[in-house]
């Protein structure tokens, strides 16, 4: 009999039947899902000998919602995801510039799913650009409820931004506007509250995970009151909260300062020997080319909104591309959770059974160990792990692989189910 996943004192309790909603998502979502959806299935199915079982509900989203009800995000579709904690979707287009604002941030939103986790790890024989790519591992905890992302914003030209921009000219004394006739305004909401529990999340998972380090990559030389109170806060919350089970680089300064730069470098050493996790951080810009050039050096990343999204695309780059990277947005106080894959659309080949599914597969196994599924899990990841060295591949690996046999995204999840062993 199918049942609810309920969480009771940040416990989660999972039936053997769970009812887990989906979103099918527009342009290649249904291609994608329908070989994912299988692939989990055929998993699940093999670890547990049918003892458990996913019972998908469908709910609605994007055009198929609109198309059927009248309504991008259906209040059905919040309020069912809210009642089963955990949902996976597929993409969900954003026009660019004007028209409906991003459905995906707004289900982030709505549900307060503040950690957008993308884990990235290098699978064996996937082609990627760089020399070492099994030197990239890291857990990208990227903020998922604030920031410019939010979208609150006021277009060039309307009354809106007109009014605001006279309140920032004569009430706030700004004077940096540099065309305030022909401006459009965006807000940045940075919180304490937003970058502690991300901090705290992304902690939390180094420990977990015997991770080395959390880099908090911000460009607070800049923007010294949003991304540079973010690692001031991330810094606070470390040092506050997890005492000696980490050793932060403001407390390296501290050092410094009274003892010297020896006595700084003997104390992280000594915290490294002593499996402390290095809570450390990195302006952004020089951060985006340290992740090519010394990969090695960086574990779990905490950032915010719009830098993990940009982060994110370019890691996935380092070990294979956005077809193989995948993604969880979770509420970690809640358990409410939506797994999704870091891709969008790819509206260019919806239809044609062609892209990648292994985004949303991966995330699928996000999914599963997230309840606690880990045989099914590691099942998927390692049907992935033979699949991809056989070099029996879909089109963006084959296109960049010698010798691989090309197959169609329905195509890759048989061979997965076929590698499950
Ligand atoms: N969470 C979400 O739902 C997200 C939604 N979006 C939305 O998706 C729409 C399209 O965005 P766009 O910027 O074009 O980015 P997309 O990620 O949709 O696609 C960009 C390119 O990435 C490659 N790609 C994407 N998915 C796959 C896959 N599964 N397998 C192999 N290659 C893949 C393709 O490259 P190539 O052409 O080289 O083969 C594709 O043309 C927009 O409306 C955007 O807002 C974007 C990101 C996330
Ligand atoms: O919501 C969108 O359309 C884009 C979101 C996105 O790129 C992301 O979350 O990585
Ligand atoms: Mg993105």
């Amino acid at each position: 009999m199918s049942e609810r996943i309920t969480v009771e004192n940040g416990k989660m309790n999972v039936p053997n039947h769970p009812v887990i909603p989906f979103i099918e998502g527009d342009g290649t979502g249904p291609d994608i899902w329908a070989s994912a959806s299988r692939v989990i299935e055929a998993a699940v199915e093999k670890a547990y000998n049918g003892e458990k079982k996913i019972e998908w509900k469908e709910v609605l989203a994007g055009q198929k919602a609109y198309d059927q009800t009248g309504e991008w995000l259906p209040d059905e579709t919040l309020e069912t995801i809210r009642d089963y904690k955990i949902a996976i979707k597929g993409p969900l287009t954003t026009p660019i510039g004007g028209g409906i604002r991003s459905l995906n941030v707004a289900l982030r939103q709505e549900l307060d799913l503040f950690t957008c986790l993308r884990p990235v790890r290098y699978f064996e024989g996937v082609p990627s650009p760089v020399k070492r790519p099994e030197d990239t591992d890291m857990a990208i905890f990227r903020e998922n409820t604030e920031d410019i992302y939010a979208g609150i914003e006021w277009q060039e030209g309307s009354p809106e931004v007109k009014k605001v921009i006279e309140f920032l000219q004569n009430e706030m004394g700004v004077h940096k506007i540099r065309f305030p006739e022909t401006s459009g305004i965006g807000v940045k909401p940075v919180s304490e509250e937003g970058t502690k529990r991300l901090v705290r999340a992304a902690i939390d998972y180094a420990l977990k995970e015997g991770r080395k380090s959390v880099t908090l990559v911000h460009k607070g030389n800049i923007m010294k009151f949003t991304e540079g109170s973010f690692k001031n806060w991330g810094y606070e919350v470390a040092e506050q909260e997890y005492g000696d089970k980490v050793f932060t680089w403001a407390k390296y300064d501290r050092i410094v300062e009274e003892k010297g730069k020896e006595a700084a470098n003997q104390a992280q050493d000594e915290a490294e020997k002593a499996g402390k996790i290095i809570v450390k951080d990195a302006i952004a810009d020089i951060f985006l080319q340290q992740i090519l050039t010394r990969p090695k050096e960086f574990d779990v990343v905490a950032t915010m909104n719009l830098n993990g999204d940009y982060i994110s695309d370019a890691l996935a780059a380092q070990v294979g591309g956005i077809g193989i990277a995948p993604g969880a947005n979770i509420n970690f106080e809640t358990g409410h959770a939506i797994f999704e894959a870091t891709h969008g659309t790819a509206p260019k080949y919806a239809g044609l059974d062609k892209v990648n599914p292994s985004s949303i597969i991966l995330s699928g196994v996000l999914m599963l160990e997230h309840i606690g599924w880990r045989d099914a899990a590691n099942l998927v990841t390692k049907a992935m792990e033979k699949t991809i060295a056989s070099k029996v591949v879909t089109y963006d690996f084959a296109r960049l692989m010698d010798g691989a046999t090309e197959v169609k995204c329905s195509e890759f999840g048989d061979e997965l189910i076929k590698n499950m062993e």
